[in-house]
Parts: C-alpha cells; sequence; structure tokens
C-alpha cells in the first residue's frame, strides 16, 4: 500500500480525503471531479439517487453538490436530506446545488425572472469571504440557470450577485457550508479554480496531497489481491489506457500477464510493429499477437450502419480474448487458469456507461456498455478511477517511454469507424494510406502535441469529379478532423496552418489512388462528435 496509510480509511478502499461529487444530472459533474484532482484531492461523482446515510458512510472530507436540469420547487426534482448538512462535513453547492442547499435550509429559491445565460459579471460583496478572498471584487463568471435565490438561509453571508441575481453566493463559515449560482469549474469562469480551492483548503480545511504516484501503489497491492496466483490476459492495442494498465498488471503479477493484441484488420498502418518494438521493448512482456482481420472483416461484411459496426467489433474482440485464453491455457495447461481480462477502462468510460445518474449517455464504449453478457472473465481495470491526463501521469511513472504515454488517442474499433459507409480491404487500405500521410505531415511540423487527434475519415459513400493527368476522375473524398480537447468530453477543431494542411491535402491527392479530394471538418464537439460514427 502506500506511505500514506490512512488513519480513518474510507470504507470503500479509496484514499483518505475524498471529496464526493453529488451529480444532479450535470453537464459538468466530470469536469468538477476533474477540477477538484487538479488542486490535488481525490474526488469521486455518486448519483444523487444515493441515500444520504450512504454517502456519509464513505466519510467523505468534503462533498460538492453539482448543478443540473430540474428546478428545487418542481414534485419530483431531486432533494437530499437535511442531515446531509448536518452532519459537520464541509458542503459546496453550485447552481442546483446551491439553490437546493438554499431551499433545504430555508432560503427562497423560484423563477421570477432572473435568468442568465453564458458570460456574466459577478459583484463581490465580500471580498475578504473564505471563497473569494484575494479575488477581484468584480469577475467575469459563467452563468445558466432559470431559478434564482432571493433570500439566502438564516445564518448565511451573501457574499456576492449580479445585475438581476441579489444572491449570487453564500457562506455560512460556522457549519462549513457554501454556494454560489455560477458555474466556477469552467473555464470561462475566471476565478473558478481559485474559489474551488478556497473551498478545499480554507472552507474544508483539506491538504493538497493526492497524487498519481500514490495511485501506482495502491493498484499494485489491489491487482495483487484480486488476481492471486492466478493468469490475466490483457487486451492490448497499442493506445495509452491500455499501454498503461498492462505495465501496472504486470508491476503485481509479473509473467502471469499475457497481453494481446489484437489485429482486426482495422488497425492504421504500421501499428502492429510499434506494439511490438514499442511496448515489448519498454516492459519485455510476454506478447500474443492475433490476426483476426479476417473474422472481423467477414462480420463486418456489408454492414454500413455506425451502431451495428461497433457492437460487431465489441463482440468479435471477446471472442479473440476467448481463443487466445484457450491457447494460452493449452500451452501450459497445469499453470493456474486464466480468469481475468485487464482493460484500459478510464472514468469517462465508466461514468459515460454507468447511467442512472440522470446524465445523457455520450457513447457506449465497447470495452464497457458493448461487452458481450456471456462474458466470462472477471475484469481487472486498474484505471477506471482515472482521467486521460492522469494516467499519462502514472504512464510517466511506471517509467515508460514518451512514445507510448504522449500517444494520441485511437478508438478500439479503428479505422472501421472512419469510413462512412460499408468497411471493405481495399476501402480500409486507402484510408490506412491517407491516414499515414496525414500523420506524418503532423509529426513532421512538430504539431503532434498541440493537437488531441486527427481522425481522417473515408466518405466511401461519397464520390466527386476531379481532373487529374489531364482526366476525369470520379473519387472519393477524405476529411480532415483535427481536433484540440482535454478530455474528448469537448473540443474544438484545431487551426493547423495553411501550408500544413496544403501538404496533406497535396500528398494524399497524388499518392492516394481514388481519393481526389481533401476537405477539412471545422465542428466543435459539441455539436459534433470526434469520431464520425
Ligand atoms: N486492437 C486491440 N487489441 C487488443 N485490445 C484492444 C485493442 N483495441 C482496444 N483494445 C482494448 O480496449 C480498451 C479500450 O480501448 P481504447 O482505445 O479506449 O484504449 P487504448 O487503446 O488503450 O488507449 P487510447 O484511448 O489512448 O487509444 C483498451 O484499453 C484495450 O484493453
Ligand atoms: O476505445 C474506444 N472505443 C470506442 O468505441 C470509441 N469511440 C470513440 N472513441 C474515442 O473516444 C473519444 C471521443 O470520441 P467521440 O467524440 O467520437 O465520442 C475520441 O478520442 C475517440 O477516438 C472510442 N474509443
Ligand atoms: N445549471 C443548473 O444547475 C441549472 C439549475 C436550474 N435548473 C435552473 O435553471 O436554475
Ligand atoms: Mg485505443
Amino acid at each position: 500500500m502506500s506511505s500514506a496509510t490512512p488513519a480513518d480509511p474510507a470504507p470503500h478502499g479509496a484514499a483518505a480525503d475524498t471529496v464526493l461529487v453529488v451529480d444532479f444530472g450535470a453537464q459538468y459533474a466530470q469536469l468538477i471531479a476533474r477540477r477538484v484532482r487538479e488542486a490535488r484531492v481525490y474526488s469521486e461523482i455518486v448519483p444523487s439517487s444515493m441515500p444520504v446515510a450512504e454517502m456519509l458512510a464513505k466519510r467523505p472530507r468534503a462533498i460538492i453538490l453539482s448543478g443540473g436540469p430540474s428546478s428545487v420547487y418542481e414534485p419530483g426534482a431531486p432533494r437530499l436530506d437535511r442531515e446531509l448538512f448536518e452532519a459537520g462535513v464541509p458542503v459546496f453547492g453550485m447552481c442546483y446545488g446551491f439553490q437546493l442547499m438554499a431551499t433545504v435550509l430555508g432560503g427562497t429559491v423560484d423563477n421570477s425572472g432572473a435568468r442568465e445565460y453564458g458570460r456574466t459579471a459577478l459583484e463581490v460583496s465580500r471580498p475578504g469571504s473564505t471563497l473569494f478572498e484575494g479575488t477581484p471584487d468584480r469577475q467575469e463568471v459563467w452563468m445558466s440557470h432559470g431559478d434564482a435565490c432571493s433570500a439566502a438561509p438564516e445564518g448565511f453571508a451573501v457574499t456576492a450577485s449580479t445585475d438581476v441575481v441579489p444572491v449570487a453566493a453564500f457562506e455560512n463559515d460556522e457549519k462549513r457550508l457554501y454556494g454560489v449560482q455560477y458555474h466556477p469549474e469552467v473555464m470561462h469562469s475566471t476565478h473558478g479554480q481559485q474559489i474551488l480551492e478556497h473551498f478545499l483548503y480554507r472552507g474544508a480545511g483539506i491538504t493538497p496531497e493526492w497524487t498519481t504516484s500514490n495511485v501506482v501503489d495502491e493498484q499494485i497491492a489491489a491487482i495483487r489481491a484480486q488476481v492471486g496466483d492466478r493468469r490475466a490476459i490483457c487486451g492490448l492495442s497499442g493506445g495509452v489506457d491500455s499501454a498503461v494498465a498492462a505495465a501496472l498488471v504486470q508491476r503485481a503479477i509479473g509473467d502471469r500477464l499475457t497481453c494481446v493484441y489484437v489485429d482486426h484488420g482495422l488497425m492504421r498502418k504500421g501499428e502492429t510493429e510499434q506494439v511490438e518494438k514499442d511496448f515489448v521493448g519498454a516492459t519485455g512482456v510476454r506478447l500474443k499477437v492475433v490476426d483476426a482481420s479476417q473474422r472481423f472483416l467477414a462480420a463486418l461484411d456489408g454492414v454500413s450502419d455506425p451502431e451495428q459496426k461497433r457492437k460487431i467489433i465489441g463482440r468479435e474482440f471477446i471472442r479473440v480474448f476467448e481463443q487466445a485464453q484457450a491457447e494460452i491455457v493449452a500451452e501450459a495447461p497445469n499453470d493456474q487458469p486464466v480468469e481475468f481480462l485487464v482493460q484500459g477502462t478510464l472514468y469517462p468510460d465508466v461514468v459515460e456507461s454507468g447511467g442512472g445518474t440522470g446524465t445523457a449517455n455520450i457513447k457506449s464504449h465497447h470495452n464497457v456498455g458493448g461487452l458481450p453478457e456471456d462474458l466470462e472473465f472477471a475484469l481487472v481495470e486498474p484505471l477506471r478511477m482515472l482521467f486521460k491526463d492522469e494516467v499519462r501521469m502514472v504512464g510517466q511513472e511506471l517509467g515508460l517511454p514518451d512514445e507510448i504515454v504522449q500517444r494520441q488517442p485511437f478508438p478500439g474499433p479503428g479505422l472501421g469507424i472512419r469510413i462512412v459507409g460499408a468497411v471493405t480491404r481495399e476501402r480500409l487500405d486507402l484510408l490506412r494510406e491517407a491516414d499515414a500521410i496525414a500523420r506524418e505531415e503532423l509529426t513532421a511540423a512538430g504539431l503532434d502535441r498541440d493537437i488531441w487527434q486527427c481522425p481522417v475519415v473515408l466518405l466511401a459513400d461519397v464520390r466527386s469529379v476531379g481532373v487529374q493527368g489531364d482526366g476525369r476522375t470520379y473519387g472519393h473524398p477524405v476529411v480532415l478532423r483535427p481536433v484540440s480537447s482535454e478530455d474528448a468530453m469537448t473540443a474544438d477543431w484545431s487551426r493547423l496552418p495553411y501550408d500544413v494542411l496544403a501538404r496533406i491535402s497535396t500528398r494524399i491527392t497524388n499518392e492516394v489512388a481514388e481519393v481526389n479530394r481533401v476537405v477539412l471538418d471545422v465542428t466543435s464537439k459539441p455539436p459534433g462528435t470526434i469520431e464520425w460514427e
């Protein structure tokens, strides 16, 4: 275990000093959790349907109440027992959470016309307060509400207002209860992180100690406890998440781990070689490469519906893992059984696929929502509490090389969801060439770290007329989709230099027969997603 053994460990086995983020169906619950961790305090999201007694049983050091789409005065709107505010645990309410705190404690919230959406000027009336100390008297915040608090509960000091909202923030230092009508967690609230840290450090008295290095020790111990002396396989894709998961499990159980890389024929150029060279080179892990392209392509034959493609791919993955399991057992039948499947599942995958918290389901990932019902493996997912940037830190901690740790994400279903239309071997070959050129040029221009990823999409069902070599062509367009992002939940299109775009376009149309047009996707997420399918 980690060196800092908590004196009063939380019953769920998490680190001490956990902050619970109670999710009322917010757009931003994950962002709140991220911001808390950026403040070096461990946080977890729980649904607002969880009974208060259960929340308190987790012994949180503080609780944050998120925003949400409901109105506190409506019948059926999510509520919280008053008990939560009387347990002596510091609480910070944001937007809906603020309104709920106000209502439960006897203040007034209604919808009498004080609506604010977007950038708003906040006037701080108590500059020295716990939350606002050291921040400007007038600051820009991000609002998104139709209801408002017109009277704070008794014992609360009003600390800020706006032109239309008299109570935009309040504090009760004695009871350690705090609330703001706006969203400190979003980037546009200029002093948001500072205010959140003031709540955590000053309001709740938490010392910022959480780091990803605690994660390594804790996870290794947890993996040893779970797997015991049995064996495991790990789906290794060449991506960051599975590489870090595999490295952690290898540390824990050594060569009782076999990694299985599935070449489903939907990989990019050079991917297989890279896994062998970089990952095996860095870790010496036992690797089994399965060429399953025939099987995946047969199963995908004639399928153009994106969801159907995803489901087929998810299912075939597991079938291949089962086959690999059988082969590994056959090679050493007297060894312990192979019961575990290690996956590089991250926190956003879990929360998004979790359901039941009132948040929209963004996408069912093949490794969580897409698993078949008859799955026989027990799952080992050491990264399921982390965000991507934290996973990268763990990877660094484990000594994995930059080529692995800083790699851009690539979806498990691969090029299969980057061909709009049915997937064929020929189309995959075209797309693989176009993708390789785009990647080469972006790397050569030194842009790899500036962009989150750049899918190249083949519009296989679209043709357009071109002229090449004085002759008419009737080819397919490819789309470049360079994006910047922090965690793939939201993204913006990257403003790539024109000369780089020009080089990519010229090379693709010259070098890839059948492609006679290159277009640029200039859509943010939302409304678009990063991938086209
Ligand atoms: N080709 C593959 N072979 C074996 N396992 C795979 C393959 N592709 C995906 N997986 C499994 O599915 C999981 C989820 O895939 P995902 O793409 O989200 O993660 P990743 O590839 O490890 O990292 P990244 O998000 O950086 O691409 C992986 O962690 C891995 O366990
Ligand atoms: O492992 C994965 N399995 C999937 O089914 C999947 N779908 C999308 N992605 C990746 O997730 C991020 C967000 O993508 P979207 O904006 O398209 O939802 C982006 O980084 C995508 O590349 C996937 N990764
Ligand atoms: N973003 C929010 O939490 C909104 C809270 C509430 N639904 C309102 O409109 O005021
Ligand atoms: Mg991947």
